[in-house]
């Protein structure tokens, strides 16, 4: 059985993730993203489940620096978790006692119209995770007021459900990843994504552009980009990648070969299967056979034989 260490505690939505990509796994549960992944790097544990990215929010920072930049881990699964909000407080909380809230960055973010309708002047604070903000709340003597939540957290914490459905759009979904210590990736199922980090070589004009042929002249439909700062000073990014296919295919893989070249460094992150399992797009010319039958091609010319 798998030991996978998530964003903790017990409640989170993370834990939720992992319960339906994993449910026979053994779950340890982290302080934050940063100490889930590095006990999959020590061994610690036989991998993660951390959030990637949110339809509201967006990028889940922490998690894609860390994948940037750590120790090399693969991402082997991924699943979309619809996310509902509560504001969960102790029995007995009534609304104008409700001054300090706390919960997770992107849980408050989701949640700023209900807030700002209904308790404009409570202080909203940031907490590492949504459950780990209600056990907090449900501390003896704790100084916040109400956390904003997964529903299942007021029963691990004994609070009471004050408000639910608070996020300011009821059909918000995370994009939960798994991640492994580097190791076979998983079979190509036709249904697959490939994520990448390229870091640019140098900084010219066109040096987005040319990467992004890579992709294009092979009929590689990208899924989601994303630019985040090197810290190097202003004007200093790398890109997160995320596109159809699997390494295995060969338009990916000359895609990522491509890319290679181009890149002062290109970290790849995993081909693995799609969570809405939609099929991969294969444009015309570029499936493996035509690949395989232009090598082929190819190869009768350099030899004479055309
Ligand atoms: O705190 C949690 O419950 C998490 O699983 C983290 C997280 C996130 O990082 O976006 C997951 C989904 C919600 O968007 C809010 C918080």
């Amino acid at each position: 059985m798998p030991k996978l260490a998530y964003l903790g505690p017990q409640g989170t939505f993370c834990e939720a993730a992992l319960r339906r990509l994993a449910p026979d796994a053994e779950r340890l549960p982290a302080a934050n993203v940063g100490a889930a992944l590095h006990a999959a790097r020590t061994g610690e544990a036989d991998g993660a489940v951390v959030p990637l990215e949110n339809s509201v929010e967006g990028a889940i920072t922490q998690t894609l620096d860390e994948l940037a930049w750590g120790g090399p881990l693969l991402i082997t699964g991924e699943l979309l978790l619809p996310v509902e909000f509560s504001l969960l407080v102790r029995p007995g909380t009534e609304l104008p006692q409700i001054k300090r809230i706390i919960s997770h960055p992107a849980a408050i973010t989701q949640c700023r119209g209900y807030l700002e309708r209904e308790m404009p002047d409570a202080l909203v604070m940031a907490w590492p995770s949504t459950a780990g903000a209600a056990q907090e709340v449900a501390a003896p003597g704790s100084p916040y007021d109400a956390a904003i939540s997964p529903a299942i957290a007021a029963e691990y914490y004994g609070l009471d459900e004050f408000a639910s459905g608070i996020g300011d759009r009821s059909d918000t979904v995370t994009r939960f990843v798994r991640v492994s210590p580097p190791g076979p990736l998983p079979e190509p199922t036709g249904a697959d994504r490939t994520s990448l980090v390229a870091f640019l070589r140098d900084d010219h004009p066109g040096a987005l552009l040319e990467m992004l042929s890579e992709f294009s002249v092979r009929g590689v439909n990208l899924t989601r980009i994303e630019s985040r700062p090197t810290g190097d000073g202003i004007g200093r990014y790398f890109f997160h990648f995320d596109c159809e296919g699997h390494v295995a295919d060969a338009r990916v893989g000359e895609a990522i070969s491509g890319l290679r070249r181009l890149c002062a460094d290109l970290r790849f992150l995993g081909s693995y299967p799609r969570a809405d399992r939609v099929a991969t797009q294969i444009r015309a010319g570029t499936a493996d056979d035509d690949f395989t039958e232009a090598a082929g091609w190819l190869e009768r010319i350099r030899n004479g034989q055309a």
